[in-house]
């Protein structure tokens, strides 16, 4: 029997690109809804509760809103959005950190989509402080290096504008008050005693990102260097489609530099780690809409329905 989906949102950048996704797909039915009604909550609560599982790829407010909609106990939910991504009655979409976020999304029926820088930090510093190589008082900073569609159809419109101002042909850093809406989610599930120092930076390309944390040697626990992280990372995503940590000096083969638009249209995340005994360089490369958004949503549902990962995703 296919499983029943409804993709609440389904014309904004991440709805559309998890129904690209679904193209070629036997084993789903998607439940689709009346472009004039899309934002009509008596038909949308209809559709959700039609589904077995639907997607949120809303805004935050009517990410909350389309949650108390649901009325069928066998509906479940991913949501793409910020809203319930520190709820503790909320699986957080991350199955590669531990065997307990797999099984909690295996098993959850509320599943929140990692934040897509958040994604990025969270998977060079989850498993360092789950060893307890990095401290959880560590004076942590990252920054992020962003396409413009992480902003949404809002921000491309912006971007792909004829007559924007000239600032945006240049990367422009946002967020300098140190209030962005993932800090909450990087401390919670890192494990860190304080929110990061984070400085994103977005840029004139359409999507992909690379986002880098910054370490000191001396600072970790027991002796490491740029080579006994690698290994230890390596060992810790080994086996993993969608998550993969490249091969030392990797880096060599773009001549030095880490384009931030590389993964642009995959669903996989690739990490550097690199630099000397006194200082070690964490870096993540994805693309915002692809493990930063609906690679990651689909495969929070494929794990759901029991498939593999990867099924449907482009790796
Ligand atoms: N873009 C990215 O890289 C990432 C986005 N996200 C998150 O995913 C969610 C969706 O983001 P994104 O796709 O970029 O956003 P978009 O702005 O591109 O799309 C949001 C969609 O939701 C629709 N919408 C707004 N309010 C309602 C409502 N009340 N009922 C039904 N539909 C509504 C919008 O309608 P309309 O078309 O009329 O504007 C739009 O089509 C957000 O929470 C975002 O923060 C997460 C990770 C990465
Ligand atoms: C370029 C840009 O503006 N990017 C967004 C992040 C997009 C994202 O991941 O949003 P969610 O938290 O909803 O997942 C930002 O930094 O706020």
């Amino acid at each position: 029997m296919k499983t029943k989906i409804f993709i609440d949102g389904s014309e904004g950048t991440t709805g559309l690109r998890i129904n690209e996704r679904f193209m070629n797909r036997d084993d789903i039915e998607l439940i689709t809804i009346d472009p004039d009604l899309r934002k009509d909550l008596a038909e949308r609560k209809k559709k959700i509760n039609e589904s077995d599982i639907t997607f949120l790829c809303l805004p935050d407010a009517a990410a909350r809103e389309a949650v108390q909609l649901v009325e069928n106990d066998h509906v479940r939910i991913i949501d793409s959005s910020t809203a319930h991504r520190t709820e503790s009655d909320w699986a957080y979409g991350f199955p590669e950190l531990s065997v307990n976020h797999r099984n909690s999304i295996k098993e959850g029926r509320f599943v929140a989509v990692p934040g897509c820088h958040a994604t990025g930090f969270i998977s060079l510093v989850y498993p360092l402080t789950a060893s307890d190589i990095l401290p959880s008082n560590y004076p942590i900073s990252s920054f992020s290096l962003t396409g413009y569609s992480g902003g949404g159809k809002k921000m491309i419109g912006e971007y792909e504008d004829a007559n924007r101002h000239a600032d945006f042909s240049a990367p422009r850093e946002y967020a300098m008050s140190q209030q962005h809406k993932h800090l909450k989610e990087m401390k919670w599930i890192a494990g860190l005693d304080r929110e990061p120092l984070f400085s994103p930076i977005v840029a004139d390309y359409y999507s992909g990102m690379i986002v880098t944390v910054p370490l000191y040697t001396h600072l970790l626990n027991g002796k490491q260097t740029p080579e006994s992280v690698h290994t230890y990372l390596t060992e810790y995503y080994a086996n993993q489609s969608l998550v993969h940590v490249m091969p030392f000096g990797a880096e060599s083969e773009t001549n030095g530099f880490l384009s931030g638009n590389h993964l642009t249209g995959y669903d996989g995340l690739n990490i550097y780690v690199t630099g000397n005994e006194d200082r070690i360089l964490l870096t993540s490369q994805f693309d915002n809409l692809g493990k930063g958004a609906s690679g990651a949503a689909i495969q929070c549902l494929n794990i759901m329905l029991g498939c593999e990962d990867d099924k449907g995703l482009s790796v």
